[in-house]
């Protein structure tokens, strides 16, 4: 019987690899080439009061979601994986939030709350404030990487290309909030700048009815990247050697 295909955009002679479970073929992962990118966990998306909450989107499955993606960052970098944190957001007067003139001041769900709800004007998703921060339990460890983006996609106004390929980072692992829109967004541009995404669907949630979170891990498997899990992510990654810090 023919064996099943590995994708595998190595040359000959890289160590240290190996295959994660995916669809819609297996992918095979090396820790010298692959980095976990952390897209948007912060308060804003995750925590009850944060933006998301109080414009009325639905995050009771963000919980879960800490608890996997805090899996999956201890398993990554165990094997040396750098670890990459976006955050969205912009400066406390919203210069970076762009005017009427920028479909981000028309189409941002924060703006838009904001201006709905004056009371909140200065609290949502600027940069300093509890909203923009982290949520606790996915604090960045020393050697991570934090990185500021101020649109849905992580590859515009941002360093993160440059940091990915001064590491020699070809694969990125997705994980964070919200699937549809930032994790969509940014597997996308990354697509087009020719790193291989994997999109780990139990470590990310959607924002709007739950058909959105099939919608986007359909678009990634059969146009723009892998999906896998948590559990084959930490089950194939955590098989490699374990890198001193
Ligand atoms: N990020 C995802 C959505 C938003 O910021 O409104």
């Amino acid at each position: 019987m023919n064996a099943l295909p590995i994708v595998d955009h190595r040359g000959p002679g890289t160590t240290e690899t190996v295959v994660l479970s995916a669809r819609p073929e297996a992918i095979r992962l090396s820790p010298a080439d692959t980095a976990v990118v952390v897209i948007d966990m912060q308060n804003a998306y995750a925590s009850e009061g944060g933006y998301v909450d109080l414009a009325g989107f639905d995050i009771a499955g963000a919980a879960g979601v800490i608890g996997r993606i805090a899996q999956v960052l201890q398993t990554a970098r165990a094997a040396g994986m750098p670890v990459i944190y976006l955050q969205n957001g912009w400066d406390a007067d919203y210069i970076e939030a762009g005017t009427p003139a920028s479909p981000n001041w028309h189409k941002s769900n924060a703006l838009k709350t904001m201006r709905a709800r004056p009371e909140l004007a200065g609290q949502l998703l600027a940069r300093g404030g509890w909203d923009y921060e982290l949520v606790d339990a996915l604090a960045p460890q020393p050697g991570d990487i934090r990185v500021h983006k101020t649109r849905y996609s992580a590859f515009f106004n941002t360093q993160l290309d440059s940091i990915l390929r001064a590491r020699g980072i070809k694969t990125i692992v997705f994980v964070g909030i919200a699937s549809n829109v930032c994790v969509e967004s940014t597997l996308r541009d990354g697509f087009h700048l020719e790193y291989f995404g994997v999109m780990l669907e139990d470590a990310t949630h959607h924002l709007g009815p739950d058909f959105i979170q099939q919608a986007t891990v359909y678009n990634v498997e059969k146009f723009f990247g892998w999906v896998s899990t948590c559990a084959d992510f930490c089950g194939a990654v955590g098989q490699l050697p374990t890198k001193e810090a």
